[in-house]
């Protein structure tokens, strides 16, 4: 796949000030964040948060009301071959039903230029040659999605952009996603994926942007999201001494719950001061974890309020 065709350089995602006025909502309201070229940028909001939206201004498909988006310095309409530079999944694909996979391919390689063998190449790398003669209609989902992905890398973009790829994926269809996409991003493509599966996100996202009511709440890597909200949080400790150390550690104004399992909760103490205490009250302890915040407790924190479905 790799031609030399596309710059990692200039794959750089741009949206400044973009801003969708419909009617009676403002989907989109003077939004702005970076997207990096190397990496997995999760695209984070609640429902009607503007996501898609959002996406489809890059794509030139929808007109913003102000504000602008560029891909590579360039706004998508200004592209001059743009399937050679962008590829976009926006929904499970859909193709003639009695067309077999390949041939959908080589319809769309036929419109758009490109030589016919990149059908074949671009069915390899999602994993489809096996069902290359079968018709679309006998396609899972999860087939259905690789289609769309398959289409997306016929022109061997620089720049990936997905709205909810992992919609409807069973488990084995979403690990096969992530590997994917990370080893897109990987070869130095920009990849681009909008979600509400946060957990997932943590999982295949280097870097998230969070927005609600069309509104940037956060962006930034996932490590520093996540490690922003990490004050505050609670630390799991087992040990058989659960009462010596609850009083030892309420005495230092900790607060102290208790989990179905025994394990003890604590807040208002950080680890090492747990364990301090612990060792100056002579309690055993099997156990010393502080819990990081996953992201969909941070999400739901930061979009709180403004989550409301619009
Ligand atoms: N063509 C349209 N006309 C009027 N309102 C629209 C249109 N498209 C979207 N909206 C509204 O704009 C807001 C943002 O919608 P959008 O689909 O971009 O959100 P989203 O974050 O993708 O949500 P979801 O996760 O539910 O798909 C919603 O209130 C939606 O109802």
């Amino acid at each position: 796949m790799s031609d030399g065709q596309w710059s990692p350089s200039t794959g750089q995602i741009v949206v400044s000030g973009l801003t969708k006025q419909y009617k009676n909502v403002r989907a989109v309201d003077n939004l702005s964040f970076t997207v990096e070229s190397g990496r997995v940028t999760g695209f984070l909001g609640p429902n009607g948060a503007g996501k898609t939206t959002t996406l489809r201004m890059l794509l030139n498909l929808v007109t913003p009301s102000g504000g602008t988006a560029t891909i590579g310095g360039q706004r998508y309409a200004d592209l001059t071959d743009p399937l050679r530079h962008v590829g976009a999944v926006l929904e499970a694909s859909s193709a003639h039903k009695g067309r077999t996979g390949i041939n959908h391919l080589r319809v769309i390689c036929a419109a758009a230029g490109l030589p016919k063998s990149r059908a074949d190449e671009a069915l390899a790398l999602v994993g489809l040659t096996p069902a290359a003669k079968r018709k679309f209609k006998g396609y899972s989902l999860g087939m259905k999605q690789r289609l769309g992905i398959a289409a997306a890398m016929l022109g061997n973009p620089r720049v990936l952009i997905l709205d909810e790829p992992a919609n409807g994926l069973d488990p084995e269809g979403i690990r096969w996603m992530r590997g994917f996409l990370k080893g897109l991003a990987h070869e130095g493509r920009t990849v681009l994926v909008s979600s509400h599966l946060l957990s997932e996100m943590q999982l295949l996202a280097d870097d998230v942007v969070i927005i609600a009511a069309g509104k940037l709440i956060r962006q930034g890597p996932v490590e520093q999201v996540l490690g922003s909200m990490a004050q505050g949080g609670r630390v799991r400790v087992r040990t058989p001494q659960a009462e010596e150390l609850t009083v030892a550690l309420r005495e230092q104004s900790a607060t102290v719950e208790t989990d179905e399992h025994g394990v003890l909760l604590i807040s208002g103490l950080e680890a090492p001061a747990i364990g301090r205490a612990a060792l100056a009250a002579k309690v055993e302890l099997h156990e010393l974890t502080p819990e990081r915040p996953d992201l969909e407790r941070v999400f739901l924190e930061l979009t709180a309020g403004k989550a409301g479905i619009r």
